[in-house]
C-alpha cells in the first residue's frame, strides 16, 4: 500500500514527498508551502487541459479510421482536404521567427553529437555527462572502424598491429582537421612550443607549423615539454596528448599517446523512452539522479577491469592559452556535456502523485519536479555549471501538433512562477516525432517560439505513429523498407527546411535521430555523415564511443555553411502524407512474412521481458541475424504496430503470430542465459508476465492510444513488481 501525504488537493507518495521536501527543495529558495500551493494550482489548471488534448487525439484517430474504412483515397487532394476539415492539418502561420534567448553555445552555435542516456542508470548517466571529450584512439581501437584484417584483431591484450592501424587512421584525421604547412602528422617527430609558436619537426629534418596557426589554442604541462596541445576546428576542440613514457607514446616518434576530441556537446538525460519508471519508487530514483547531476554530487563506486573506481562528474579542462586566444592566464573548457532532461509526454499518468484522488499526468509532474531540481544549477549550488546562461533545457517528446506544444509552453510558464525563475528560463526541445507535428511544424515552433531550442526528427516514434495513424489504410511495407520510402525522406528534409525558415540556425539545434545499432560503428560512420550534410547541427548517438566517432563528421562538414545553401521553402507535404503501404501483397513470399514476423517478435520479446521483469528500459537485443539492436519504447512501438497492422489486413494470422511468440520466447530465454538477473519466460508462458505483456502489445496494438506501448508496459511492470514483493 502506498502512503500519501496530503498537500491540498494533491496527495504525494511519501517517498517522493520526502525527496522533494528534504532533498530537492532546500537551497532553491522555494518554500515548501508556496511550492505545494503552486503545484496544486498548476494541476488544477492543466489536468483538464491535458485530458482534453488526449481526447482530441482519439477523436481525430476515429475520424481517420472512419475515412479509411469507407474506402476513401489515402492520398492526394481529397485526403488533404479531409485532414484540414477535421483539424489534423492546420493553417500554417505566415512567417514564424523563433526568438529564444540565453541559449548556450553548445546548442546555438556549435555543431556536434548528442548523446541520450537512461537517467535511472547512474553509471551510464555519469559516463554520458563526461562524454564531452573522448579518446579517439580508444574509439577506433574498440570498434569495427578498424578492420580485423591482417592480424589486427582486438584480442585479449593490446595488439600492436591494431594499434598501428589506429594511429595511422587518427593521424589521417589530424591531417584534415589540422593541416600542417608542410607534410603529414604521420611524419612528425616532435611538437614543440618555441617563442610562443608551434614548431613541428618532421622526419626529413624540416621544421614546419600549422597551415592555419590560429587553430592552436593552448597547452597543458610545461611550455618546454607540453603534455597536451589544444586546437580548434569547426568550433570543436581537440588535443594532441604527448607522453613519451606511456605505453603508446613510447612507440610514437613524437611521443603522441592519444588524440582527445570534443565529442558529446550535449546529452539528453532521459526520463522517457529509455527508462522503466512506473511508480513513486522509480520516479524518485529518476529525480534523485537528476538532482545529483544538477548539484554535481552524483557519484558511484563501480568495479571495472578488476578494479574498484569511483565515477563522478569531470572537472573543467584547464590550459595555458596561446597568445592569439586570450591574454588571461588560463583557458578553461567544459569537460561535461551540456545536459537536457527529457520529460515524458502528455499521455501517461502516474500515481506517485494524486490530484483529486486520481493519478496525475506524469508530464506535468516531470515538468514541475525536474525544473525545481534544475534551479540548483541556476543558483550555482554545484561545483559545476550546466547552463552558463541561466537556462533549463527540457525535451518534450510525443507532442501531437501545435495545440499540444502551446499547452507545454503555458505549462512551462506556470512552472516558472511556481519555482520563481524568470519567464522563458525553461527551454523546450520539440521532438518532431508524431505525424501531426511534422505536418504542422511551423505552427508548432510558433507555439513555443521563445523557448524552442531544438526540433529533432525522432524517426523511430515517427514510424510508429505513421503505422498507427493509417492502420486501416492498408498493409504497410516491410519494416526495413519503411525507412527508405518517400514519406521519411520528405519528413527529414522538411524538418531542416522548417527549422531554417523559422530562424533556428544560431539559436537552436536542428537535430537528427538515433543510430540504433550500437556495435556497427563503421556503418554508422558511413550513414551518419548524412546528418551534418543535411544541415542538422546535431544527431543522436547511443554511447560515448559513438559520440567520439560521430564528432569526426562535424570536422568533415561545416554544418553552418551547409545550412546557408539549403532550400528553406521546401514543404514536401504531399510526400510526407504518402502512406508507406505495401505495393503488392503478392510480392511477399510465405518465407518473407515468417521472417518478418519472427524478427519483430524476437525484438519485442527480447526488449519487453527485461523491461517488465527487470525494469530495464533500454536494451541491446540481438535480431534474427544476431546483430545487437538498441531497443527502446519507440522501436517497440514500431514492431508491435507493424504486426498489429499485418494482422488487421490478414497478411498473418493470430495463430501464426502466437506460434512465433512461443518459439521465440524459448530463444530469447536462451540468449539471456548468461545474465544472472534475468527472469525467464519459460516454461509456463501463459503465466509469464513478460510474455503476456509482449503478446498484449501485439494483439491489443490496434486499440492502444496512438499505438503507444506505455500503458501496457506500465501495467505489466507494476504487476511484476507486486509479484516480486509478494514472493520476498
Ligand atoms: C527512440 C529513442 O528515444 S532513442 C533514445 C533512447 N535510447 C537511448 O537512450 C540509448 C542509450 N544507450 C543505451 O542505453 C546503451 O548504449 C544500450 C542499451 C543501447 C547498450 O548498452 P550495453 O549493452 O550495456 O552497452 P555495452 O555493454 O556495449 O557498453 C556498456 C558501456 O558503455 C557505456 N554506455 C553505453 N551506453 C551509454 C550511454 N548512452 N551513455 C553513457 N554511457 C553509455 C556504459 O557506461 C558502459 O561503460 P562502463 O562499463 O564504463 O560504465
Ligand atoms: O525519440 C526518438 C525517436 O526516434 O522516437
Ligand atoms: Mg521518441
Amino acid at each position: 500500500m502506498q502512503n500519501y501525504i496530503t498537500r491540498g488537493r494533491l496527495q504525494v507518495a511519501e517517498q517522493l514527498d520526502d525527496f522533494i521536501n528534504q532533498k530537492a527543495m532546500p537551497g532553491t529558495g522555494v518554500q515548501s508551502d508556496a511550492f505545494w500551493q503552486g503545484a496544486e494550482a498548476l494541476f488544477s489548471e492543466f489536468v483538464p487541459q491535458n485530458r482534453a488534448l488526449l481526447e482530441k487525439r482519439e477523436q481525430l484517430q476515429r475520424a481517420i479510421d472512419d475515412y479509411h474504412k469507407a474506402g476513401n483515397p489515402a492520398f492526394g487532394e481529397q485526403y488533404i482536404t479531409f485532414l484540414k476539415e477535421i483539424g489534423y492539418l492546420v493553417e500554417q502561420p505566415e512567417k514564424v521567427q523563433a526568438d529564444t534567448t540565453n541559449v548556450d553555445a553548445e546548442i546555438a552555435t556549435m555543431a556536434g553529437p548528442q548523446l541520450v542516456v537512461p537517467i535511472n542508470n547512474a553509471r551510464y548517466a555519469l559516463n554520458a555527462v563526461n562524454a564531452r571529450w573522448g579518446s579517439l584512439y580508444d574509439a577506433l581501437y574498440g570498434t569495427d572502424v578498424i578492420s580485423n584484417e591482417n592480424g589486427a584483431e582486438p584480442g585479449k591484450s593490446y595488439n600492436p598491429i591494431r594499434g598501428e592501424k589506429v594511429v595511422a587512421k587518427a593521424k589521417s584525421y589530424l591531417d584534415s582537421m589540422l593541416p600542417l604547412a608542410k607534410g603529414s602528422h604521420a611524419d612528425v617527430v616532435g611538437y614543440k612550443i618555441e617563442t610562443g609558436k608551434l614548431a613541428i619537426s618532421l622526419t626529413d629534418g624540416d621544421i614546419t607549423t600549422l597551415a592555419n596557426t590560429e587553430q592552436w589554442q593552448g597547452y597543458q604541462g610545461d611550455i618546454t615539454a607540453p603534455t597536451a596541445l589544444l586546437f580548434v576546428h569547426n568550433g570543436l576542440h581537440f588535443e594532441i596528448q604527448i607522453d613519451a613514457t606511456s605505453p603508446i607514446g613510447k612507440t610514437d616518434a613524437a611521443g603522441v599517446k592519444d588524440v582527445l576530441i570534443e565529442a558529446a556537446l550535449t546529452t539528453i538525460m532521459d526520463c522517457e523512452d529509455s527508462v522503466a519508471a512506473v511508480d513513486a519508487e522509480d520516479k524518485t530514483l529518476v529525480y534523485s539522479n537528476w538532482l545529483g547531476l544538477m548539484k554535481g554530487s552524483l557519484s558511484i563506486e563501480m568495479s571495472k577491469g578488476g578494479k574498484t573506481i569511483v565515477r563522478a562528474m569531470h572537472e573543467d579542462r584547464v590550459y595555458s592559452p596561446s597568445k592569439h586566444v586570450t591574454n588571461q592566464e588560463q583557458l578553461s573548457l567544459s569537460a561535461r556535456s551540456l545536459m537536457f532532461v527529457r520529460n515524458v509526454g502528455h499521455l501517461m499518468t502516474n500515481d506517485a502523485m494524486l490530484f483529486d484522488g486520481e493519478p496525475v499526468p506524469e508530464g506535468i509532474m516531470d515538468g514541475l519536479v525536474t525544473s525545481l531540481i534544475a534551479k540548483h544549477d541556476l543558483l550555482n549550488n554545484s561545483p559545476f555549471q550546466n547552463s552558463r546562461h541561466g537556462s533549463i533545457y527540457i525535451v518534450k517528446p510525443k507532442m501531437h501538433g501545435p495545440e499540444e506544444v502551446a499547452f507545454s509552453d503555458a505549462l512551462f510558464a506556470k512552472i516558472e512562477t511556481v519555482i520563481n525563475v524568470p519567464k522563458n528560463t525553461l527551454k523546450m526541445g520539440i521532438m518532431d516525432e508524431e505525424r501531426r507535428t511534422s505536418v504542422n511544424l511551423d505552427a508548432c515552433i510558433n507555439a513555443a517560439k521563445s523557448r524552442v531550442v531544438f526540433i529533432n526528427t525522432g524517426f523511430l516514434d515517427r514510424t510508429g505513429d505513421e503505422i498507427h495513424t493509417s492502420m486501416l489504410a492498408g498493409p504497410f511495407a516491410e519494416k526495413a523498407t519503411l525507412k527508405t520510402m518517400l514519406w521519411i525522406k520528405a519528413y527529414e528534409t522538411a524538418n531542416v527546411a522548417v527549422g531554417l525558415r523559422c530562424g533556428l540556425s544560431g539559436k537552436a539545434q536542428i537535430g537528427k535521430g538515433m543510430w540504433p545499432i550500437p556495435d556497427e560503428m563503421q556503418n554508422m560512420m558511413d550513414a551518419k555523415i548524412g546528418h551534418p550534410k543535411s544541415g542538422a547541427n546535431t544527431a543522436w548517438v547511443p554511447s560515448p564511443t559513438a559520440a567520439t566517432l560521430h564528432a569526426l563528421h562535424y570536422h568533415d562538414v561545416n554544418v553552418f555553411d551547409i545550412q546557408k545553401g539549403l532550400d528553406q521553402d521546401f514543404s514536401g507535404l504531399n510526400d510526407i502524407l504518402t502512406i508507406p503501404l505495401l505495393e503488392s501483397r503478392d510480392s511477399l513470399s510465405a518465407d518473407t512474412i515468417q521472417r518478418e514476423i519472427d524478427n519483430n517478435v524476437q525484438g519485442i520479446l527480447g526488449y519487453v521481458v527485461r523491461w517488465v521483469h527487470q525494469g530495464v528500459g533500454c536494451s541491446k537485443v540481438p535480431d534474427i541475424n544476431n546483430v545487437g539492436l538498441m531497443e527502446d519504447r519507440a522501436t517497440l512501438r514500431i514492431s508491435s504496430q507493424h504486426i498489429a497492422n499485418w494482422l488487421e489486413h490478414g497478411i498473418v494470422s493470430a495463430a501464426q503470430v502466437d506460434e512465433s511468440l512461443r518459439r521465440m520466447a524459448k530463444l530469447v530465454d536462451e540468449q539471456n542465459a548468461g545474465d544472472a538477473e534475468y527472469i525467464p519466460m519459460m516454461p509456463d508462458l501463459d503465466s509469464s508476465i513478460g510474455f503476456l505483456a509482449a503478446s498484449d502489445l501485439i494483439f491489443k496494438g490496434k486499440e492502444q492510444p496512438s499505438g503507444y506501448t506505455e500503458p501496457l508496459l506500465h501495467a505489466r511492470r507494476r504487476e511484476m513488481k507486486a509479484k516480486l514483493v509478494s514472493v520476498k
